[in-house]
C-alpha cells in the first residue's frame, strides 16, 4: 500500500476554485518564473479543477516535450473558441491524431528544412524589397507594413495570392479572424471553457452572454477558410494561377474529406505565421531605437561585406555573423509566444517522481528559459555578442532551441520565419537610419515592456526611418511593385 507518487507542486488553492486568484491574468510567465525560487523547475497550479503543470527549466521542457514527445503532444481542448466556433480544424488546436500528422506532412513538404524554404528565397526577397519602399513611402504605418508583408507572404505561398498594394480585402478577412481568435484565446476569456454547462444557457441569461460573438467568430473563421482557397480554384479553372501549397494538393482528385483537410492546413498556415514574425520585426525597429550601438555595428558589417550597392540576399546570411546573432537576440528578448502554447498529455507519465497523469496541460514557460541568468549574462540586456565566440569566451544557448517550441508540435514555419525575420532585419539595416523621434530636440524615450498575451508584441511607439544615404534611397525605390 505505496502512497502514490505526488503531483508537482505550487501554491496552496482554495477550494473548488483552486489558484483562480493566484495565477495573474497578465504576464502569467513572470510569476511563474518567480514562483519557481519557491517551488522549482516543475511545479503547479490548479485553475477550476485543471490541473496545469508549468515547466521553468529547458531541461525539463526537453526531458519531457521533447524526449518523450509521442505522449506530451496534445491539445487542450478549448469549448468556446475551438469547439463552438470551430478553431479546432486549424492545426494548433487539431488534437494529437492522424488529421494532426497529415496536415503536420503536409506543410512540411513545403517549409520542413531551411533548403525548401531557401528555394522560396525570391519570393521573399522581393517581398521584403517591396517592405522597405512602402515603410520608405510612409514610415507612420511601419506596423501596418510589417503586418502586409508578413501576410504577402503567406497569402502567396498558401494560395498565390498577390496583395494589392493598398488596402487588401483578403488581408482584410483574414487579420478579423485572427484578431478575434486572440482575443478569444487569452486563458479565462470564456467561463464556458471551465464550465462546458454554460454552453447550454441561453444567451439572455447572465451565464450565456459570452454566445453574442459566436456568430460573427464563427462566419469570420469561415470566410477565412473558405474565401482564399475558392480564390485558387477559381483561378485553376481558368487556368492562370502562380502554383502554391494549395493548388499544388489540388492536382490529385480529392474526397471531400481530403479536400477540408487541404483548406484547413492552408489556412493553418496564415493563422500560425502571420502575428508571430509580425511581433519579432517590429521589435527589431523597436530595439534599433533603443540600441543604437547595435545598429551601427551590424550596419558596418553589411557595408563591408556586401556595400551599398544592393541589398542583402538570404543567401548571405552565412557572410553576416553579427547580424545573425541580431536576429538570435530579437527571439531571445522578447520572445514571441513567451508561454509556447499548452501541450497535453495523451498518456500518465512519471518524472522526477512526480506522477503526470493523462489530460494534464503542460505549459513551457520559454520566457524563463530566455531570461535565465544561469543561461543568458546580462538576460535584460539586449546584446547580439553574446552569440558570438569572437566577442564572448563561448557563445551563449541558440534561443530557436525553445523559442519555435518543442516536440511534435514544434513550429511548422520555423525555416520560414528564420528567413523572413533575417531578411527584413538586413534588408532594412542596409537602408535605413533608425532613430528615436526627437520633439524640440529632445529624443523620446520609448516604453520596451512588450504586451500580454499568447503572442506578444511590441507595445506602440514611434520611430524615426530615414534612407541612410541617396543611394540608400534608390535601392528602395528599385523594388519591383509589379509581379
Ligand atoms: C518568429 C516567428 C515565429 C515564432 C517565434 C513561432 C513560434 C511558435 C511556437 C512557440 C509554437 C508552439 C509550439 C509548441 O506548441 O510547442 C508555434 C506553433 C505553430 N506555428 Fe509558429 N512561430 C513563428 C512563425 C511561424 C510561421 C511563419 C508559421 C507558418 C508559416 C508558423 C506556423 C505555426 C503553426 C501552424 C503552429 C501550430 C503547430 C502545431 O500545433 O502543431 N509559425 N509557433
Amino acid at each position: 500500500s505505496r502512497r502514490p507518487a505526488p503531483f508537482p507542486p505550487g501554491p496552496r488553492g482554495l477550494p473548488i476554485i483552486g489558484n483562480v486568484f493566484d495565477v495573474p491574468t497578465q504576464y502569467q510567465w513572470k510569476t511563474f518564473a518567480k514562483w519557481s525560487e519557491k517551488w522549482g523547475d516543475i511545479m503547479s497550479v490548479n485553475i477550476l479543477g485543471q490541473r496545469m503543470v508549468i515547466i521553468n527549466s529547458a531541461e525539463v521542457a526537453t526531458a519531457l516535450l521533447d524526449r518523450k514527445s509521442s505522449i506530451y503532444s496534445d491539445r487542450p481542448h478549448m469549448v468556446m473558441i475551438g469547439e463552438i466556433v470551430g478553431w479546432t480544424r486549424i492545426v494548433s488546436l487539431h488534437n494529437y491524431g492522424p488529421r494532426f500528422r497529415e496536415t503536420r506532412r503536409l506543410l512540411s513538404q513545403m517549409l520542413g528544412s531551411r533548403d525548401k524554404v531557401a528555394a522560396l528565397a525570391p519570393l521573399l526577397e522581393a517581398e521584403e524589397h517591396r517592405f522597405l519602399l512602402r515603410v520608405f513611402r510612409d514610415p507612420d504605418s511601419l506596423v501596418a507594413q510589417v503586418r502586409k508583408a508578413a501576410g504577402a507572404i503567406i497569402l502567396m505561398l498558401a494560395y498565390g495570392y498577390e496583395v494589392a498594394d493598398g488596402e487588401d480585402p483578403y488581408v482584410a478577412i483574414v487579420e478579423k479572424a485572427m484578431s478575434e481568435v486572440s482575443a478569444a484565446a487569452t486563458p479565462a476569456a470564456f467561463l464556458v471553457d471551465f464550465f462546458p454547462i454554460l454552453r447550454y444557457f441561453p444567451p439572455w441569461l447572465p451565464g450565456g452572454r459570452w454566445k453574442k460573438n459566436i456568430t460573427e467568430y464563427t462566419r469570420d473563421l469561415n470566410a477565412m477558410c473558405d474565401i482564399p482557397y475558392q480564390f485558387v480554384k477559381q483561378r485553376i479553372a481558368i487556368g492562370s494561377f502562380t502554383p502554391n501549397f494549395t493548388s499544388r494538393l489540388l492536382e490529385e482528385k480529392l474526397t471531400a474529406e481530403r479536400e477540408q483537410l487541404v483548406k484547413d492546413a492552408a489556412s493553418s498556415l496564415y493563422a500560425g505565421g502571420s502575428d508571430t514574425t509580425v511581433s519579432t520585426v517590429t521589435g527589431f525597429f523597436l530595439a534599433m531605437m533603443c540600441y543604437p550601438e547595435v545598429q551601427r555595428r551590424a550596419q558596418a558589417e553589411i557595408d563591408s561585406v556586401i556595400g551599398t550597392d544592393k541589398l542583402p540576399v538570404l543567401a548571405d546570411r552565412k557572410r553576416l555573423p553579427y547580424v545573425h546573432a541580431l536576429c538570435l537576440e530579437l527571439l531571445r528578448w522578447n520572445p514571441v509566444a513567451p508561454l509556447a502554447i499548452p501541450h497535453v498529455m495523451s498518456q500518465d507519465d512519471h518524472y522526477a517522481g512526480y506522477h503526470l497523469p493523462k489530460g494534464t496541460a503542460v505549459m513551457a514557460n520559454v520566457w524563463k528559459f530566455l531570461h535565465d541568468p544561469a543561461t543568458y549574462v546580462d538576460p535584460f540586456e539586449f546584446d547580439p555578442g553574446r552569440f558570438l565566440s569572437s566577442d564572448k569566451k563561448s557563445a551563449e544557448q541558440d534561443p530557436r532551441s525553445y523559442a519555435y517550441g518543442f516536440g511534435r508540435r514544434i513550429c511548422p514555419g520555423m525555416y520560414l520565419a528564420d528567413a523572413t525575420v533575417f531578411l527584413a532585419v538586413a534588408m532594412s539595416l542596409a537602408v535605413f537610419d533608425i532613430r528615436k523621434p526627437a520633439a524640440d530636440g529632445v529624443e523620446m524615450q520609448p516604453n520596451v515592456e512588450f504586451t500580454s498575451g499568447v503572442i506578444s508584441h511590441p507595445p506602440p511607439f514611434k520611430c524615426s526611418i530615414k534612407p541612410r544615404s541617396a543611394k540608400a534611397e534608390t535601392l528602395i525605390l528599385s523594388a519591383d511593385m509589379t509581379l
